[in-house]
């Protein structure tokens, strides 16, 4: 299915499982990865955290690419502990950076400097979550940073951001490194997910379902849903 919002296409994939999903949004980032490397020597990717791509990361890690190649660093995490329960930093290490994910380097995006995350870039793979307040990366509404966060014209490719409903402080990556990747993809599951992500494609305050940002600004995002 292809819904049309102003100049974003939203290619929405539906499986009939997650389980489904997660070895076919592995597959076919491996290729990605493998075509990557096979170009250009090397890829690179962000990914989110949260909890939603867990299968899927423990899928991905156990796809047949030379990890060597590969840097992996984060959309977004909150300012915690690496060993913290809320770490999304955790989440990789302990689903992704496993089998033969291992051999990958991995960047922390928390004390990241620019000029490295700015070398990843574009990112081969940018792989995106969302709440079911509207958010994605940590483009929390009313988030005290979100309008430097969403600038297009945002020259840092991180900044922090503290919202109410975000819990910790967090870090995030910024609109223009986002919407620049090679192959931009939201992976998202549940009917309310996809309720929000319809009405995100709807006309209304981006800063309310700042989703809205991304959808508005790239010009094409892969979707991977399931029930
Ligand atoms: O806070 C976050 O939430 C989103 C969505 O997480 P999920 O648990 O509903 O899958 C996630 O994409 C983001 O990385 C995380 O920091």
């Amino acid at each position: 299915m292809t819904a049309m919002l102003e100049s974003t296409m939203v290619d929405m994939e539906i499986f009939d499982s997650r389980e489904s999903l997660a070895e076919n949004l592995a597959k076919s980032i491996g290729d990605s990865l493998r075509e990557a490397i096979s170009e250009r020597g090397a890829a690179s990717m962000a990914v989110s955290g949260g909890s939603t791509p867990k299968l899927m990361f423990q899928a991905l890690s156990q796809q047949d690419v030379d990890w060597s190649r590969v840097t992996i660093t984060l959309v977004d995490d909150r300012c915690v502990a690496p060993n913290h329960d809320r770490s999304n930093d955790r989440f990789v290490r302990l689903n992704l950076m496993q089998n033969w994910a291992a051999q990958a380097r991995f960047l922390p995006l928390i004390g990241a400097k620019a000029e490295d995350l700015t070398a990843l870039m574009p990112f081969s793979i940018c792989l995106l979550g969302m709440g079911t307040d509207g958010h994605t990366a940590s483009f929390f509404p009313s988030g005290d940073t979100l309008a430097q966060a969403t600038d297009p014209k945002q020259a840092a490719p991180m900044i922090h951001l503290s919202a109410k409903g975000a819990g910790e402080e967090r870090v995030t990556l910024t609109l223009p490194a986002i919407i620049s990747a090679k192959r931009l993809i939201l992976h998202i599951e549940g009917a309310e997910k996809r309720a929000v992500l319809d009405k995100a494609q709807k006309s209304g305050d981006a800063n309310k379902l700042p989703i809205r940002h991304v959808l508005r600004a790239s010009k094409t995002i892969e979707t991977y849903w399931a029930a």
